[in-house]
């Protein structure tokens, strides 16, 4: 498809919801657990500088790291800048930099250590009175899961929790919520017991990517795709989120959480509900979300999870012309570790649009390439005027969103062999952004942290959304304990024959992205 370029300067679904915001964050600081970290360098403090680059930060604004080191605030904005320098996607600016890097502040600390936190309040005040940031604060928590309800336990002791009238706190958490139902409501409880439920922006990057909210605009802003947005002609949905890297460096948090854990039960099950959800309303958060419930609501497992779930784990092999170590050879890997790098599931959504159309899930690690990607594929025309030869070239039309890397759309349909006989052969049509826009998608996690900045809390799920995706994983996730080990692939695979199996036993095949 070549769709001539849509030059909006802006994103007409951010420009729905910011017509009642400006786009420039308020007077605000931001303080950062988990400084050192692997989020913190490579994504969340590139993103507070390319939004400093563009203009959406205030004066004043002010970044707060706190880490187990015994740093000053320059030897934390040193960490910042080689942060920046490295990953951020805008240009490196002298003038931008120094204007961030006076607002830079560094507080020592660990998560149990009272008096770290009181110095943390300490330096909040005094910011509030050197640069004007009105005592309005985001604490973004890029931790291990397992010290999110510490660290709110702390800013409610402390006092960092709670406003002064006419100011905000927020809290950002990042993923997962639990680690499963039971542990993610003991988790909500202690959150939204220091933090009220608005005031909480539980962070999934995937809906801060372009192509995922792009998705709405498909639907919702076109004419053409609905009215085949059902059972009626689609036969099957394929959800894949596949990755070429390991778990290096990242052993101590992926064993014993693995790829159901880290990915489905988050990024692909808000795929799947924003594919399956119902028109909202309007585009605010609560409509929004409470589309995105209702399909999460009526997802269902199959009974037999044997036959409707595969898991693997990488095994050594190659990628492209790497060799690369096994799952269970990564430094620092519990040894005989049963943790799943890749995860398949069958679902349902049992709802009148979607009876009877499974949504195959599958992500994994070390796979063949890194793509995401939502295929919607179509139920063959109910007759051919052709004949058999005529159309053995023909498959099931598809719409393809492309989330990543090649950012697009594809659809894929058939079309006639020029010559003089009759061959119907798939063909596709392309939208890709780079032809079609000269505006760049920004980061994921620069969008969302804006979006924190300026309370916007559309793209951040609420937590009647991460206890439903629970409820539908720890089916699965107690089923794969009680059964086994996962099956081994090799590196640079697309993961181990019981997925293709699944989906054979359907009559199907995956899609080779
Ligand atoms: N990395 C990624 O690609 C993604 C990560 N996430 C989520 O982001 C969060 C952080 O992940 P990631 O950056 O990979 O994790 P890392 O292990 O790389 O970083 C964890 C950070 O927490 C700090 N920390 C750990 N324990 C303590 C403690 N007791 N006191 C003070 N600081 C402590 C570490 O400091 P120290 O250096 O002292 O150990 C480090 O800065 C996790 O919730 C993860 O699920 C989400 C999406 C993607
Ligand atoms: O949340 C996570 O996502 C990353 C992949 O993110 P992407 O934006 O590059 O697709 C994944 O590597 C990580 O394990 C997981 O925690």
């Amino acid at each position: 498809m070549s769709p001539t370029a849509v030059t909006a300067d802006h994103n007409p679904l951010r420009d729905v919801r910011d017509k009642r915001l400006p786009n420039i964050a308020g007077p605000c600081a931001l303080v950062l657990f988990g400084v050192t970290g692997d989020l913190s360098r490579k994504k969340v403090m590139p993103a507070i500088y390319d939004l400093a680059n563009r203009g959406l930060l205030p004066p004043g604004f002010s970044l707060v790291g706190f880490a187990r080191r015994d740093w000053a605030d320059q030897d934390f904005g040193q960490i910042v800048h080689d942060a920046v320098k490295e990953h951020a996607r805008t240009p490196f600016r002298e003038s931008t930099w120094k204007a961030l890097a006076e607002g830079i502040r560094f507080v020592p600390g660990t998560f149990d250590d009272e008096e770290a936190f009181d110095l943390l309040a300490e330096t909040v005040q005094q910011l509030e009175r050197d640069r004007g940031t009105g005592g309005n604060t985001a604490f973004y928590l890029s931790i291990p899961p397992g010290f999110f309800g510490q660290v709110c336990q702390q800013l409610e002791r402390s006092g960092l929790a709670e406003a002064e009238p006419g100011q905000w706190r927020r809290v950002v958490i990042e993923k997962p919520f639990g680690h499963d139902l039971e542990s993610a409501r003991e988790l909500n409880d202690i959150v939204e017991g220091v933090f009220a439920p608005d005031s909480v922006f539980r962070i999934d990057h995937y809906l801060g990517k372009e192509t995922v909210q792009n998705l709405l605009a498909l639907r919702f802003a076109n004419e053409l795709f609905e009215p085949v947005w059902n059972s009626h002609h689609i036969d099957h949905v394929q959800i894949t989120m596949a990755e070429d890297i390991g778990v290096a460096g990242r052993a101590s948090y992926y064993d014993g959480i693995g790829a159901a854990r880290d990915v489905i039960q988050n990024h692909l099950l808000q795929l799947l509900a924003l594919t399956a959800m119902e028109e909202p309303t309007a585009f605010t958060a609560q409509h929004l979300r409470a589309e995105k419930e209702k399909v999460l609501a009526s997802v269902r497992l199959p009974d037999d999870l044997g036959a409707s779930t595969a898991r693997g784990q990488y095994a050594e092999g190659w990628q492209g012309s790497e060799k690369v170590v096994g799952f269970l050879d990564e430094e620092g890997m519990k040894p005989g570790s049963t943790t799943e790098t890749y995860a398949a599931m069958k679902v349902e959504v049992d709802t009148r649009r979607w009876a009877g159309v499974p949504f195959y899930l599958r992500t994994g690690k070390r796979l063949g390439k890194r793509v995401t990607e939502i295929a919607v594929v179509f139920k063959r025309a109910p007759h051919l005027p052709f004949n058999d030869t005529e159309t053995e070239e023909l498959g099931q039309n598809a719409i393809v969103i492309r989330v990543q890397p090649d950012e697009g759309i594809t659809l894929r349909f058939g079309s006639k062999v020029p010559g003089a006989q009759m061959e119907v052969r798939d063909v596709t049509m392309d939208f890709t952004y780079g032809n079609s826009f000269t505006e760049k998608s920004p980061e994921a996690y620069e969008r969302l942290i804006l979006d924190v900045l300026l309370g916007a809390p559309s793209m951040f799920p609420r937590n009647e959304e991460v206890e439903l995706s629970w409820g539908i994983l720890d089916p699965v996730e107690e089923y794969w304990a009680a059964n086994g080990r996962p099956e081994p692939y090799p590196s640079g695979t697309w993961g181990p024959a019981s997925a293709d199996e699944m989906m054979a036993r359907d009559g199907r095949e995956w899609r080779m992205p």
